[in-house]
């Protein structure tokens, strides 16, 4: 039996709050998932929400998906109203996809609150819109929405319905924990039970108690042959069971070829792909995709991943299209400056001097309220500053006067053969100074005219009694070619910005060329 990766980014995933696709972008977001590898895509529900109508329709003529099946979803029929007279089942069939899936009630307290008909029409209407849909020609999987709720307070109606859409022709029955309450021990129990009714089981979580991947993971062990994820993660409230994590947990770990090996390896660039068309933030943290998902910032973790990664990584990133990262900061010992110089492309290990220099650096430099790992060019220049490379300039002197809302700057260098001068006007003091320095820098660097001060952010740090709070600066420039930040700490903020902003330029100045030595 083929197992089935059923994904519902496009419907359920996006009920979660800020999530607005145009049907653009649910096309794009289908064809990442199609490429992925995904065996069912979810489109939407035509008949109820315009834009999904929409997505199906132009879905006949646009998506021209490689593996995936597309799939509408839609409601059993109203209560008391023939099948065939329903208008949203009307949609479902209008929708013109192979696969439809139904959501019914499971649970004999939702049928007689929310449905507010009797449990025996309830069955009725199940079983009437699965015979029609297949009647139809469509392949339809069930819902069976607050299963796990219904079980725990009428275990025989809740089963029941299990049986009904099964004889009706459903060819899966999908255990919804649709308010994601149900913790895995008690999951695994209803899904044994649930298993003896011969049904093919599916399973649908939501993660309010932080459990749906490990439900999802219990639910196939438990003889689940079909698991409804989103990307992500996305979903109402607190989500749904992750696409990603799921996934991988699945193929790597229990060898369940979900995706192949290839699809597995592009996996953080889909994750990638995917949040950027829907424009949500990614979790930094998030398993197997996140960028945080194999990077090390503890000295001892560092030490022992540099003899073997494996130490403190459960997979080879590599294998889900991750990679490895180190963290610089007050928690890093020499291991982790020698991993970090090498990741950016310095061989240092056979000067255990400067690694020992530069590790000291680093601890007392973040004692004063630096931290590299928010600015990792700072690293990239102690580190040259160590290794002895002379920096392409030292500022002789500069001034900045504010009038009337403008900031007028100038700059005093000295540069290699004499000296430079530049001068700057902008609304802010680092605009101004910015403007300056590269004015200054322009006689021997002719297109630094053109580099661009990104951003400039600001942090105030604890101050102590009686003093005030010095500023932490991270400042970030790019040449056009790439973006470098640097930290800069000072008692006043101007300061602390403008020690950034010249550490920046000084090191795009220094590494553009390869250093000699
Ligand atoms: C667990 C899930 O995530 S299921 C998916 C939920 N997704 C959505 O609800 C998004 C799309 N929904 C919609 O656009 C609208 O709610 C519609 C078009 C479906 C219905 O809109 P309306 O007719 O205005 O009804 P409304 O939203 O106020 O209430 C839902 C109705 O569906 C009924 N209903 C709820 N579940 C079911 C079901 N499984 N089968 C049939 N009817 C159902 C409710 O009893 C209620 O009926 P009522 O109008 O007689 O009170
Ligand atoms: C069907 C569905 O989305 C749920 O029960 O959560």
């Amino acid at each position: 039996m083929d197992f089935h990766l059923y994904d519902t980014t496009l419907r359920d995933g996006t009920q979660q709050e800020g999530l607005v696709l145009t049907v653009g972008n649910k096309l794009e977001v289908a064809r990442a998932l199609d490429t992925f590898g995904v065996s069912f895509i979810e489109g939407g529900w035509p008949g109820a929400i315009p834009k999904d109508t929409e997505f199906f329709r132009r879905a006949r003529h646009e998506l021209k998906l490689r593996k995936a099946e597309l799939v509408a979803f839609g409601a059993t029929r109203r209560p008391d109203l023939a099948v065939h007279e329903d208008p949203q089942v009307a949609a479902l069939l209008a929708a013109e996809t192979s696969v439809v899936t139904l959501v019914a009630k499971a649970d004999a307290r939702h049928v007689n609150l929310a449905l507010r008909t009797t449990e025996t029409e309830n069955l009725a209407m199940i079983r009437d819109t699965v015979r029609h849909l297949t009647r139809e020609g469509r392949r339809v999987f069930l819902d069976a929405e607050h299963f796990f709720d219904g079980y725990r307070t009428s275990r025989g109606y809740a089963l029941r319905v299990v049986e009904v859409a099964a004889e009706a022709g459903a060819e899966v029955v999908v255990l919804c924990d649709t308010n994601g309450g149900t913790l895995p021990d008690e999951l695994g129990d209803i899904l044994t039970v649930t298993a003896t009714t011969g049904v093919r089981l599916g399973i649908h979580c939501h993660d309010d108690s932080g459990c749906a991947v490990a439900n999802t993971l219990l639910a196939v062990d438990a003889g689940a042959t079909h698991v409804q994820v989103t990307a992500h993660g996305y979903g109402e409230r607190c989500g749904n069971a992750n696409l990603f994590t799921v996934a991988a947990n699945l193929a790597l770990k229990k060898r369940i070829p979900v995706v192949s090996q290839d699809s597995l390896s592009e996996m953080s660039a889909v994750a990638q792909t995917i949040a950027d068309i829907t424009a949500a933030q990614p979790v930094r943290a998030a398993p197997y995709v996140g960028v945080a998902a194999f990077t090390h910032k503890a000295g001892l973790h560092t030490s022992a991943v540099r003899v073997d990664p494996s130490l403190y990584q459960h997979i080879d990133p590599e294998a889900v299209g991750n990679s490895m990262r180190t963290l610089i900061s007050d928690m890093a010992g020499r291991a982790a400056i020698e991993l970090k110089a090498k990741e950016l492309g310095y061989d240092v290990a056979s000067t255990s001097e400067v690694v020992s220099r530069v590790a000291l650096r680093v601890k007392d430099m973040e004692r004063l309220g630096y931290a590299f790992e928010t600015a990792p060019a700072s690293f990239e220049l102690l580190l040259l500053d160590e290794l002895g490379i002379k920096r392409p300039f030292e500022m002789d002197s500069w001034r900045m006067t504010i009038s009337g809302g403008r900031v007028d700057a100038s700059v005093r260098l000295e540069v290699e053969g004499g000296h430079g001068l530049g001068a700057g006007l902008g609304f802010t003091p680092i605009a101004a100074l910015d403007q300056a320095l590269r004015g200054a820098l322009a006689p021997s660097h002719p297109d630094i005219v053109e580099w661009r001060l990104v951003s400039c952010q600001c942090w105030s740090l604890d101050g102590s009694l009686g003093k005030p709070a010095a500023t932490r600066a991270v400042v970030t420039v790019t040449d056009g070619q790439r973006r470098v930040s640097t930290v800069g700490v000072d008692d006043d903020a101007v300061t602390a910005s403008w020690l950034a902003l010249q550490d920046a330029i000084s090191l795009v100045l220094l590494t553009r060329e390869p250093i000699a030595g």
